[in-house]
């Protein structure tokens, strides 16, 4: 009785709301934004559902869709439709790319983004329009080659303990692959944390805490990114990831401020010492690097420096900001070297021909000498160069971008409108036949200047292109050259069986191995 006396009295308000609800969908369907995304060509879609059904797959066979499958038959840019409300484009082409990544407008990243907003807050990664740039101006200096330089040595001593710590890990495994992964992971974290924040984490304890925060806070993004309903913030609030994830951002928080704070401390002491002496140029930097008295680790101006003294010369550059780009930096600069590192080692394993050509190479500029390397030795390695570029072809580190659309582009004969959230996705360009033949196959060849004539400028863009690349990108290739000039001096890298098919990768925001990266390492040569 009580159904009937509601279905009666409501009856004409839900049939209300459901004609406006309609209408609504009607008017929008018909609007100017999605004629333009419909006129992409893409895979059917369901009324109200749009491609949901498609997409509840699992990140690999998502990813091999989005990679292989769709971008192949829909000719390098294809829509879909998460239900009918929410519209992506995937671009996978570099003619695609070029108008996207080109455009001087820095828009807002997309929504999709928050969850990762939520741990580096309003870092640059974030920024958009003139905010964007005036941090960009503030950070570039960072990465001045003279900065870089001072770097090669920090690259040269860490490397040597990380060979010590694989020595003990070809004791323990003798001639049998182990997972190579975790020991680069620690050792990228090492070097970032020696060149950034000029101070290394106090203790492994302290190191092993972070990582296994990084690593939490990651699969809860990648769960968010799956489960749409996690993106709206009251839902996710009342989810168990949701105290998780505030559980380990503040843990992660913590170890930032730990590290900002011994570095205030640091050039505070420095400047008290200094304070009878004439400072010459930039204050900060030279006050610590004149002083010859302190250890060399102390010398080195570190990348925080800069945020630092940013921080005193304007009062409005708070202490949370810094602790944002700082956390960008940890996350943007470690994990991605790691990455490459381990996979850069993988496929000289694999292809022992490669491996001795480099080996070949570094014997011609070394010699018998177990000098370290220097920036000066980077114009001979050629071939090396060749083999990093390909291992970052094959893997790039960030293989889907999310960007928005801040105007109105067009791409291929399409008008992308503006706020369309873009995938720009980097693995599939990188495989792209036309540019790149028999594409899943490790040819360095490719990237002698010979070979690479004629090449479209957004064909290789591992680390993105246009005004908002990636600010690292020198920082990361010095620290590739120096360590892989070292450890294949040192080591010799192979695998049980080297007719195996490359592995590939999951993903999870960055690209990660599945199963780790199983090499066997043996000594080559004596630690200098
Ligand atoms: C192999 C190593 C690396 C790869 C493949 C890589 C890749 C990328 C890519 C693709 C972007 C663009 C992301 C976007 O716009 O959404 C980016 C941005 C960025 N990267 Fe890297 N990166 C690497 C190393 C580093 C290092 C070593 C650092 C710092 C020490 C760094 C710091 C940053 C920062 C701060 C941004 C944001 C730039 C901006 O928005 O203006 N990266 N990186």
């Amino acid at each position: 009785m009580f159904i009937t006396f509601a279905i009666n009295n409501w009856s004409p308000l839900l049939f209300c709301t459901a004609l406006a609800i309609l209408l609504a969908v009607w008017y929008w369907s018909r609007s100017q934004f999605v004629r333009l995304i419909n006129a992409i060509p893409g895979p059917k879609c369901l009324p109200f559902l749009g491609n949901l059904l498609d997409l509840n797959a699992g990140y690999d066979e998502l990813f091999k869709k989005f990679t292989f499958d769709w971008i192949q038959k829909y000719g390098g840019m294809f829509r879909i439709w998460l239900t009918f409300y929410y519209p992506y484009v995937i671009i996978g082409s570099p003619e695609l790319l070029q108008p996207i990544l080109s455009c001087q407008i820095i828009g807002p990243v997309p929504k999709e983004c928050d969850p990762i907003k939520e741990h580096i807050g309003d870092s640059i990664g974030v920024l958009a329009g003139e905010e964007w740039k005036q941090r960009r101006r503030m950070l570039t200096p960072a990465f001045h080659f003279q900065i870089l330089n001072s770097f090669v040595d920090i690259f040269n001593e860490k490397s040597v303990e990380c060979a010590r710590t694989l020595d003990g890990a070809i004791e323990t495994h003798k001639d049998i692959e182990f997972d190579i992964m975790p020991i680069m992971t620690r050792f990228t974290l090492d070097i970032l944390c020696d060149t950034s924040m000029g101070r290394k984490p106090r203790t492994d304890e302290k190191k092993e805490l972070y990582l296994k925060n990084m690593e939490a806070i990651h699969r809860i993004h990648m769960e968010r990114f799956l489960k749409p309903w996690l993106q709206i913030k009251w839902i996710f609030k009342l989810s168990r990831l949701s105290r998780l994830n505030t559980f380990h951002i503040a843990a992660s928080r913590a170890f930032y401020d730990q590290v900002i704070e011994d570095r205030r401390q640091l050039l505070k002491e420095e400047k008290e010492k200094h304070s009878n002496q004439p400072v010459a140029g930039d204050g900060v930097n030279n006050s610590i690097s004149q002083d010859n008295n302190v250890d060399s680790s102390r010398k080195r101006p570190a990348l925080l420096d800069t945020l630092l003294k940013a921080s005193e010369e304007n009062p409005n550059f708070t202490d949370v900001q810094i602790r944002d780009e700082v956390s960008l930096f940890m996350i943007g600069g470690h994990e991605t070297t790691a990455f490459t590192l381990a996979m850069f080692f993988y496929l000289m394993a694999k292809h022992p021909g490669h491996q001795q050509l480099v080996v070949d190479e570094l014997a011609e500029v070394f010699g018998d000498s177990d000098r370290p390397c220097t920036s000066n030795d980077f114009a001979q390695l050629k071939y090396l160069d060749c083999c990093i570029k390909e291992t970052l072809r094959l893997y790039p580190g960030i293989p889907l971008m999310l960007r928005s659309i801040p105007e109105d582009i067009q791409a291929g004969g399409f008008t992308l409108p503006k706020g369309l959230t873009v995938i720009l996705n980097f693995y599939a360009t990188h495989r792209n036949p036309a540019v790149f033949p028999d594409p899943e196959s490790f040819k360095p060849e490719r990237f002698l200047p010979e070979n690479s004539i004629g090449r479209h400028p957004y064909a290789f863009v591992p680390f993105s292109a246009g005004p908002r690349n990636c600010i690292g990108q020198k920082y990361a290739m010095y620290e590739l050259r120096v360590v892989i000039a070292n450890f294949l001096r040192w080591f010799r890298f192979s695998v049980s069986d080297p007719s195996a098919p490359l592995e590939v990768p999951t993903i999870a925001i960055m690209l990660k191995p599945k199963n780790g990266v199983r090499v066997i390492v043996s000594r080559r040569s004596n630690l200098p």
